[in-house]
């Protein structure tokens, strides 16, 4: 009877903020590295539905970059990154499309519902074109100045906001795939860290989570301990350019800073792999990993 009542104590405490979130929108964003780990993977997917049950509005933007440089060995193609972005090339993007927006973005909200949740696949493969993203092809600066032609990679510069928005209310889980398309049909690879922020900004989002395989940005990345609680857009450009920040890490910090300039009001990047990080990271006032914030950090 005694582990009853408690378990009935712990109901009433999560009440609070459960009214607190509910109707609040989260982005989550699920990347490459975490979702090799199953295990990791699926209790973050019964995060997801219990936050959708009480009535949060989660959104799943998700990447998988490690599965796509599987799937280009075994195709003989040798992945090649510039400042975090793949080169995409014709036979890569055919790549990125099967692997990302086939196989990944159906996958996610099959386990969804498998677990119990109601979610859409919103991807442009197959009949039924889903896709809420639309973009353009970028290219980057280089270290010399001059652009570095990056093949099939885009950005996202418009967001069906109104299907998304539909689906939340709708109470299901809306899953997008980093991809985008122009105006004339063309598919584009896009970086997932960036396409989570153009739908955390297009949504007018409360939270945006970024799910790694690492416990947020350090200062020594192969230090756990190393790990930076808060940092502010001065000091994260400081540790761009000093290399501490490197490889993945960049298009996510950079995606972090852009989107605290557009009103979304917490930012965080946490261990995916740490058992419901994501629900510490809803309802601990400290919350774990890296904060993103936009005045300058009391500490650093
Ligand atoms: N300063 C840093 N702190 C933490 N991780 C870093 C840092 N610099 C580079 N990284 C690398 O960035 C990776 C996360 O980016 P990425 O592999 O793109 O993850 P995801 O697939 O989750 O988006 C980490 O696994 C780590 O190797
Ligand atoms: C342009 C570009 O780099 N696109 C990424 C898209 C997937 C992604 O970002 O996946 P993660 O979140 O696992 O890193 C790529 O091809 O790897």
């Amino acid at each position: 009877m005694q582990a009853a009542i408690e378990k009935a104590d712990t109901l009433i405490e999560a009440m609070g903020w459960i009214r607190e979130f509910r109707d609040k929108v989260t982005v989550i964003k699920l990347g490459g590295s975490v979702m090799e780990d199953e295990d990791a993977l699926r209790h973050l997917l019964v995060d997801i539905v219990f936050m959708e049950t009480v009535g949060m509005r989660p959104i799943v933007v998700h990447g998988g970059g490690a599965a796509i440089s599987r799937a280009m060995a075994e195709a003989g193609i040798e992945p090649n990154f510039v400042q975090g972005r793949r080169y995409t090339d014709d036979a890569t993007l055919a790549i990125v499309e099967k692997v990302l927006a086939g196989q990944i973005n159906e996958s996610i909200a099959e386990q969804i519902e498998a677990f119990g949740g109601r979610a859409m696949p919103l991807n442009f493969v197959g009949e039924s074109d889903n896709n809420v993203l639309f973009g353009e092809r970028i290219t980057l600066d280089g270290e010399d100045g001059q652009p570095v032609d990056l093949g099939h990679v885009g950005q996202v510069t418009r967001v069906d906001r109104d299907i998304i928005d539909n689906l939340c209310y709708a109470g299901q889980v809306p899953v997008i795939p980093s991809m985008c398309v122009d105006e004339a049909g063309n598919k584009y690879n896009v970086n997932a860290d960036t396409a989570a922020m153009a739908v955390a900004q297009a949504v007018g989002a409360e939270k945006l989570v970024f799910l790694s395989d690492v416990n947020g940005v350090r200062q020594d990345k192969d230090d756990p301990d190393s790990l930076i609680h808060t940092l502010n857009a001065q000091k994260a450009r400081e540790l761009i350019s000093s290399g501490v920040i490197a490889s993945g890490m960049i298009p996510k910090v950079e995606a972090c800073l852009a989107t605290l300039e557009k009103g979304v009001r917490k930012i965080h990047i946490i261990d995916g792999r740490l058992r419901h990080s994501l629900l510490l990271e809803v309802y601990t006032n400290t919350g774990v990993g890296t904060e993103i914030i936009g005045e300058p950090a009391a500490a650093v």
